[in-house]
């Protein structure tokens, strides 16, 4: 104990020596958001740098929680000692430079969805990672962490509704950002369901087919929205996804499961079901942060339990790899208005 120091300090400041200590890249919207999240709701981990070519915003945020040190050059972050891990919340152009970074200096990563923006580059992430002999990236496809789609994937496991045969999915947002074009919808939207299918079925997507309906006239960019997209399974089983991502009324996301005994339902919203001067109905969520709040708290959780054990526990750079050779034959189906076979290479020879 040095002199002056309470007892109190001492284990205070042990606990903190073995808190991950966590950098940010990227605090727009996501990435501010996993930094409140750290600070305020995840325990074992603190926040200790965030990194933004935006300084003021960095600054801003940084000041705003505390004793966080902002790195402006990101790969300054991720090399830098003082840091154990790292969230990866920059735009999914930035993801494959950071995330090869990151395994270079075996550095513990949750990336945001989508891994990179291609097939080839998010391979090439999975090999590296291979390379290395240790699982060091988690994607951020939080739906897998979401309650209601977490009770749905146990049941389904279960048997008990027999096999499952379709998934039937809606994802509506209120409204994006004007630079949010057509093939952003299929990677950045899409790309979830591209998850939940694969997970939920528990098998790769052999072809997709994203159809381009008569376009919302609510937005000016040309983008084609919304989008309704086909997935067939390997297996043989179906998932259709609508995505209309300037839907106005509010953030939607449902998913209906068809099995040969029964079906199953989430994201109805049910429990703000309220009656009220003559009207009945509830609340619609803003957006994903609101729907999703509890899932990503979880997400970030159990990365940071997993970290401290040497392991991920959610999906793998595998995961990013297939969402990403889907939406890519899904981009291919949306220009050339044909059903396009996704092409993936084989796991085992990847993986051994
Ligand atoms: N899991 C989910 O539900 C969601 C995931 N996302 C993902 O999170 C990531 C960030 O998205 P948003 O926060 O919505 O975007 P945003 O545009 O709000 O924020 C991105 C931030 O990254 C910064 N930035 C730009 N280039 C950078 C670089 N090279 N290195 C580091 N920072 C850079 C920008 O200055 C900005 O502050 C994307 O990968 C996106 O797909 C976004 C929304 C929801
Ligand atoms: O990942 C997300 C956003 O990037 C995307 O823009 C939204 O469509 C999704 O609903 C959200 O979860």
């Amino acid at each position: 104990m040095r002199r002056g120091q309470s007892s109190y300090n001492v284990v205070r400041e042990l606990v903190e020596m073995q808190d991950l200590r966590i950098g940010i890249i990227g605090v727009g919207q996501m990435g501010a958001d996993h930094a409140e999240r750290v600070v305020r709701r995840i325990s074992g981990a603190r926040l200790v740098a965030v990194s933004d070519p935006d300084l003021p915003r960095a600054n801003a945020l940084a000041e705003s929680l505390g004793e966080i040190r902002v790195i402006e050059d990101p790969l300054a972050l991720i090399g830098d000692a003082g840091v154990d891990a790292v969230i990866i919340a920059s735009p999914g152009f930035a993801h494959a430079e950071q995330l090869m970074a990151c395994l270079e200096h075996a550095k513990p990563v949750l990336c945001e969805k989508p891994l990179t923006m291609d097939t080839e580059s998010s391979l090439r992430v999975v090999e590296a990672e291979h390379k290395l002999g240790r699982q060091l990236i988690q994607v951020g496809f939080m739906r897998r962490f979401d309650p209601e789609y977490a009770a749905l994937k146990q049941l389904l496991d279960s048997g008990e509704l027999g096999r499952t045969l379709l998934l039937h999915n809606v994802h509506r947002n209120k409204s994006v950002p004007d630079t949010f074009r057509s093939e952003m919808i299929v990677r950045d939207s899409l790309v979830h369901e591209v998850d939940v299918a694969r997970w939920l079925f528990d098998d790769e997507i052999a072809r997709i087919t994203v159809h381009a309906p008569k376009p919302t006239s609510l937005v000016a960019n040309g983008a084609l929205d919304p989008q309704l997209a086909i997935f067939e399974m390997a297996n043989g089983a179906i998932a259709d996804v609508e995505v209309f991502v300037n839907f106005q009324v509010g953030y939607e996301v449902r998913c209906e499961a068809v099995a040969e005994k029964g079906s199953a339902t989430i994201g109805l919203g049910v429990d703000v079901l309220t009656k009220r001067a003559g009207q009945w109905g509830g609340a619609v969520p803003e957006d994903y942060r609101v729907r999703f709040g509890t899932a990503y708290d979880v997400e970030v959780q159990r990365w940071v339990d997993a970290t401290h054990r040497r392991e991920i526990d959610g999906p793998t750079a595998w995961d990013g790899y297939a969402a990403a050779a889907v939406c890519t034959a899904g981009i291919q189906s949306l220009q050339e208005g044909r059903p396009v076979e996704v092409e993936m290479a084989r796991k085992s020879e990847v993986l051994g």
